[in-house]
């Protein structure tokens, strides 16, 4: 099958770790993001053909420095170490790191060197002969003095002795500098010289090859029995809901939860324009009252978000006894769901209702076929599997719904407001025509409370703000600047529509610092 290869990036805290994946991707080569210490187990089972190392912020000699298992190197598949990685291949195989005199941040000149036999090393061939100078893209403290035994030096810069090496024989590489940036104008071609004819790949992937590759991977996991998928309307989940039906057919039935978290007019739109779309019979639940009950009087986000993951599940779980033989449930988890949730190393920035939210026990397996892609890249399995545009752009909705825009207690008054002021922002950003251009954009209930005076009274209500961002896959962000019209429009309404707002703010905050949402 062609794309049937997989190459596997562990993430080991690199900043540039879903740049790499994505060159990979563009090359023409699946590829998927594993944490850093991810087990051996895991790593096998992906059956990968090629294993990148990421940089990343440790000292390969700090005590907590991540070091992946020792199956990267048994695996018997090319390797390649960048920064970092590379350190850690130096470290680990017998050779030597320090802290360098000086760092190397930005561009540097890459000398290319000529092996005993005068010959380029592998790692360069066809990219420059010895002698070659090339600018590459650095951003390193630390630097490899000595290669590890059977290794050489096949790269230099001022400031980096060993920019670049590769074992003599065992198709293991190392770079200093970051072949995935930009700003290393051969990096591009040096990615595919690696997995091309050093790991010997034929690539051939794209959207198309993803679906049937997933298509297959679903049917051989769902075995026995049936499956629900776990359905919003949402891009994420209403793909999952096409791809799973592809693959199961009459074996899957969509469960869409109403949470009483939802926006105006939502339910009706999932199960009326969504759900009839999509070709997957759909199941409303009506959940309002026992999440609002099990939220009552908490005000810490993480405990509302463990809250909201925990009552999913068990309503999945008791919806689908309704249903014979129900054994796996489908979600829409994508990559940044997982980082954010503390997937890996990384810090726990939120833990996402479907990741880091999850019950410890659960009756059900997780079937997660987007759980390596990033949210422009569902859009493009969107496409490829034909789903409406309306279904491709629609702007994301976090799982929690509004119970994470209500800084603070889930109390009705403040879902009734933030739900109104809601509604005036989605219809005004539509019709000043910025809905193409915008990620998300929603009002927040800040649970601050301030003075204003309606009809010569004196009023004291809540402060909504309104947040408007773009963003590409959600990880970074930056606010919208709407024109002053828009924003001036938006304020007048909901100071008119909403009688107990006394104050509207814009979020004029960038992620990061900030996140998206204010919980
Ligand atoms: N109200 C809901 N009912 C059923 N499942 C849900 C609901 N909200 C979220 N989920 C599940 O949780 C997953 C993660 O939610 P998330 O909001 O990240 O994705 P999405 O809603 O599918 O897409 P988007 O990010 O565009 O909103 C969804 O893919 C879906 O499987
Ligand atoms: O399904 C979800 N479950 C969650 O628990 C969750 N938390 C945040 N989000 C969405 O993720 C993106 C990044 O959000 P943050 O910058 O707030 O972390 C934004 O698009 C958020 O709307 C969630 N989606
Ligand atoms: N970008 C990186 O991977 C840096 C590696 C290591 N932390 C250094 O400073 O050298
Ligand atoms: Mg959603």
């Amino acid at each position: 099958m062609p794309g049937a290869e997989r190459v596997l990036v562990l993430d080991l805290g690199a900043q540039y770790t879903l740049l790499i994946a994505r060159r990979v991707r563009e090359l023409g080569v699946y590829c998927e993001v594993l944490p850093g210490d991810a087990p051996a187990q895991t790593i096998l089972s992906r059956k990968p053909q090629a294993i990148i190392l990421s940089g990343g912020p440790s000292s390969v000699y700090a005590e907590d420095a991540p070091r992946p298992d020792p199956a990267v190197w048994e695996a018997g598949v090319p390797v390649l170490g960048i920064c970092y990685g590379m350190q850690l291949m130096a470290h680990v195989l017998g050779g030597e790191v320090r802290r360098g005199e000086r760092q190397e941040f930005g561009r540097a000149e890459l000398e290319v060197l000529a092996a005993d036999d005068g010959r380029p090393g592998r790692l360069f061939e066809g990219i420059g002969s010895p002698g070659a100078r090339m600018t590459c893209w650095m951003s390193h403290g630390d630097l490899v003095r000595r290669p590890p035994p059977g290794f050489r030096t096949v790269a230099r810069t001022p400031l980096s002795p060993v920019a670049a090496m590769e074992h003599g024989s065992r198709p293991w590489f190392g770079v200093q500098f970051h072949p995935e940036v930009a700003h290393t104008p051969f990096g591009s071609e040096l990615l595919r010289h690696f997995l091309y004819d050093l790991a010997g790949l034929r690539g051939g992937w794209n959207m198309h090859a993803f679906v049937e590759r997933a298509v297959d991977e679903l049917r051989r996991q769902v075995t026995g029995g049936r499956a629900v998928v776990a359905l919003s309307g949402g891009v994420d989940s209403s793909t999952a809901a096409v791809l799973a039906h592809r693959a199961l057919g009459d074996r899957l039935t969509a469960i869409f939860v109403d949470h009483g978290l939802l926006r105006r007019g939502e339910p009706e739109t999932v199960e009326r324009e969504i759900g009839g779309r999509l070709g997957v019979p759909v199941t409303r639940v009506d959940a309002r009252q026992r999440f609002l009950t099990k939220l009552a009087g908490v005000v810490d986000p993480e405990e509302k978000r463990r809250i909201i993951g925990r009552e999913f599940i068990r309503v999945f779980e008791e919806s689908a006894r309704g249903v014979p033989d129900v054994r796996y449930l489908v979600q829409g988890t994508l990559y940044p769901d997982v980082v954010e949730s503390g997937g890996g190393r990384t810090a726990t920035i939120k833990s996402h209702h479907n990741v880091g939210g999850l019950p410890e026990q659960m009756q059900l397996t997780l079937v997660e076929p987007f759980r390596y892609l990033f949210k422009d890249e569902v859009r493009r399995v969107a496409r490829e599997l034909g789903l409406p545009d309306a279904i491709v752009h629609r702007h994301p909705f976090p799982g929690p719904g509004l119970a994470v825009r209500v800084v603070g207690e889930v109390t009705a008054e403040a879902l009734e407001t933030v739900r109104a002021c809601d509604a005036i922002v989605q219809e005004e950003v539509e019709r000043a025509g910025w809905a193409g251009e915008v990620w998300q954009a929603f009002a927040v209930w800040t649970g601050a409370w301030s003075v204003g005076v309606k009809g010569d009274a004196r009023h004291y209500g809540p402060v909504i703000a309104v947040r408007c961002v773009q963003s590409d896959d959600g990880m970074t962000a930056d606010w919208v600047r709407l024109p002053y019209e828009v924003l001036d429009r938006i304020s007048h309404r909901i100071t008119n529509e909403v009688p107990t707002v006394s104050r509207v703010v814009y979020d004029v905050s960038a992620k990061p610092p900030a996140t998206i949402e204010w919980e």
